[in-house]
């Protein structure tokens, strides 16, 4: 069936959602508050904790055993004074927290099975992070792509981007950059973002901070439109007025991690009447039932309502028999292909807009090609220099160990943050992900390679024969591309901090390793040997040195006023390096399969960043007990 088939034959069903019709028909604003054919999702949970642990030996109870239910079509708010536990709850209930929770979480009744829960639901958290260097409506167009059945013609995906830019009031932002948007437009972006599929439970943690006035005000009609489409939305909110605060359903109110209030909008004066204090006349009854949840007028207050929650406000179960996870399991399901290919084709266009970033890169290798070739001007064919010539070779390495690396510790950690975020909303796999990254940066690092080797191979007299020239460039190349590697594996667990720390640490051994015992004609004991093979540099020194003598190199010149060039034999400069009987192919494939692990390695590591087995768990929880022992004492 060609896409123009399934746009006509939507267009027949419009209850049929969230498929196409909504969108293709043009009719984004009049689905928000349709109800759909499918099942309303109704969340609830009862005795949920949440711990964390401080110290030693010590641990914070941050919710206690708080029970509630959120139900479809109708628009939630969980307030409290600040640090309550409004994020926490909601990031539990989201599925974003999950260790150090104890408690039960149902959905329509069902025991909450997390990875389907998070198809049909989407978090929008309070900081908001968007793609960089893509304009609002390649944004939105990326997200239609990644979320949205393939079998959708690109026209009615363009007619949906066009709804929501206009529903999110974005139209005049649509061709912005997204680091140049406002803050409520920002906010407005990362709501329409997760708009695209239509979740039937969207959670929002703080929508409106940031947000003036009539901005928060349209935000939350528009999520109130949502909500009566037939979606849950649950939002933790902070002080809104008593406009905003109106237009929601249901509320819950937190302090000190137990609920106070759970409950219609209208009923909190009535209820706080009811245990014996009156919200003044022309007062915002949000800031006072936030005030007397605080405590301020009297902890007594407090305490009753804690013990009248459950009695007044019962959790009635809303069963739906024909409930299925089935139903929401294939919602904009596109294929491993397919997400790879948007990605790259997101990732090139960055990159495009990112060049200057490229032509800076560019000059710098030309710089350091021109800086390194000078050093070494004309070694390569010198009898007296060939130890400096040695030397070159080591350097060489240096360059391509910081240079691919550096700016990967510097970038890398933030990008995490924004596949941890897209990935938990379902929007790509990690597989297409990674590869996607890995075809992109690929091609820039040998260009980049390219450009300084082209300099300093023939400016430091190297060898002109094609063969040596090969084999140079490929191993310096693929040294590059493990150091880049090595890079995206400490850059995906650490903060920028801390691997921009770790990182460069871990090459001081590589460097020390690779050249032990070298000059002294005693064997070396056979765990320095092993030690020495651990670094990846050993294998691209012994490549470049081979590639550069060996091969039955002639003689080399030796200048007329030396009396005596030891190693312009190259066969001795090999000897005494112990590389004699070095295979060039053997230490190329060393550094293929070195290069293969790291990147196995980075793509294990972002897998647990992103969804930790039980074992991260456990180093986790091993290493923040040792932070804080050492940090808290
Ligand atoms: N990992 C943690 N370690 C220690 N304390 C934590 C941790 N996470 C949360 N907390 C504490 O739990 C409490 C609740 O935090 P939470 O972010 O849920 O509050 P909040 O109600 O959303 O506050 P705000 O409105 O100010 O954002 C706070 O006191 C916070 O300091």
């Amino acid at each position: 069936m060609d896409s123009v088939e399934i746009e006509s034959a939507d267009c027949m069903h419009l209850g049929d959602w969230p498929r196409t019709a909504d969108v293709t028909c043009g009719v984004l604003k009049k689905s928000l508050s349709q109800s759909n054919g499918r099942t309303p999702i109704d969340v609830e949970f009862s005795d949920l904790t949440y711990t964390v642990p401080t110290g030693k030996k010590s641990s914070k109870l941050i919710l206690r055993g708080v029970s509630g239910q959120f139900r479809s079509g109708e628009l939630s708010a969980i307030m409290g004074p600040s640090g309550a536990g409004k994020s926490t709850l909601l990031d539990i209930l989201a599925g974003y927290k999950c260790n150090g929770v104890t408690g039960l979480i149902t959905v329509n009744g069902q025991n909450r099975d997390l990875r389907k829960f998070c198809k049909m639901s989407c978090y929008i958290m309070q900081e908001d992070l968007t793609q960089p260097r893509l304009t609002v409506e390649e944004a939105i167009g990326f997200a239609a792509d990644l979320k949205l059945d393939t079998r959708i013609s690109k026209a009615a995906k363009r007619s949906l981007v066009n709804e929501i830019l206009q529903t999110l009031r974005l139209n005049n932002a649509r061709h912005t950059i997204t680091e140049r948007l406002s803050g409520g437009e920002r906010k407005r972006l990362s709501i329409a973002l997760e708009l695209v599929n239509n979740p039937p439970v969207i959670f929002l943690d703080e929508p409106t901070t940031g947000l003036d006035e009539m901005s928060s005000v349209q935000c939350v009609d528009l999520l109130r439109r949502v909500a009566l489409g037939g979606r849950t939305v649950i939002c933790s909110i902070h002080t809104p007025s008593a406009s905003i605060f109106s237009k929601f359903h249901h509320v819950y109110v937190v302090t000190a991690g137990q609920c106070v209030y759970r409950g219609n909008v209208d009923d909190v004066v009535p209820y706080l009447h009811n245990i014996g204090i009156d919200c003044p006349v022309h007062y915002n009854p949000a800031d006072f039932v936030i005030e007397v949840s605080a405590g301020e007028y009297g902890k007594d207050l407090v305490e009753r309502m804690m013990t009248l929650v459950a009695e007044r406000s019962p959790i009635v179960p809303t069963p739906h028999a024909d409930f299925q996870y089935a139903e929401f399991e294939n919602i904009g399901k596109i294929s491993w292909w397919e997400q790879f290919t948007i990605l790259l084709k997101r990732m090139m266009l960055q990159f495009y807009r990112n060049r200057n970033y490229m032509y800076l890169k560019m000059s710098l290798h030309a710089f350091l090609g021109f800086i390194i070739g000078g050093l070494f001007l004309g070694i390569g064919n010198d009898g007296s220099k060939t130890l400096f010539n040695f030397g070159f070779c080591f350097t060489c390495l240096i360059v391509f160990l910081y240079v691919p690396m550096l700016p990967i510790l510097l970038h890398f950690p933030s990008e995490v943050h924004l596949v941890k975020r897209e990935h938990f909303n379902r929007w790509y796999d990690l597989g297409p992900y990674f590869c996607a990254l890995t075809v992109s940066n690929i091609p820039a690092q040998i260009v980049l390679s390219i450009i300084y080797l082209s300099m300093v191979y023939p400016i430091t007299g190297q060898p002109l024969e094609l063969f040596r020239c090969s084999m140079f460039f490929s191993t310096c190349i693929i040294c590059a591309l493990i150091a880049e590697s090595m890079g995206l594996a400490v850059a995906s667990m650490l903060s920028i901090v801390n691997g921009m720390f770790v990182g460069p640490a871990i090459t001081v051994p590589l460097m020390l390793f690779a050249v032990q015992g070298m000059g002294t004609t005693d064997p070396l004991p056979i765990y320095r040997t092993l030690v020495m093979y651990i670094s990846y540099i050993r294998y691209g020194l012994e490549a470049l040195i081979v590639a550069t003598y060996g091969y039955n190199r002639e003689k080399l010149p030796c200048p007329p006023n030396m009396i005596y060039c030891q190693y312009r034999v190259p066969r001795e400069l090999l000897r005494t390096m112990g590389m004699e009987n070095t295979v060039f192919w053997l230490d190329f494939l060393a550094l293929i399969i070195i290069l293969f692990i790291f990147r196995a390695l980075t793509y294990y590591l972002l897998r647990q960043r992103l969804q930790p087995n039980k074992t991260f768990q456990a180093l986790y929880l091993v290493g923040r007990l040792v932070k804080n022992h050492f940090v808290n004492g």
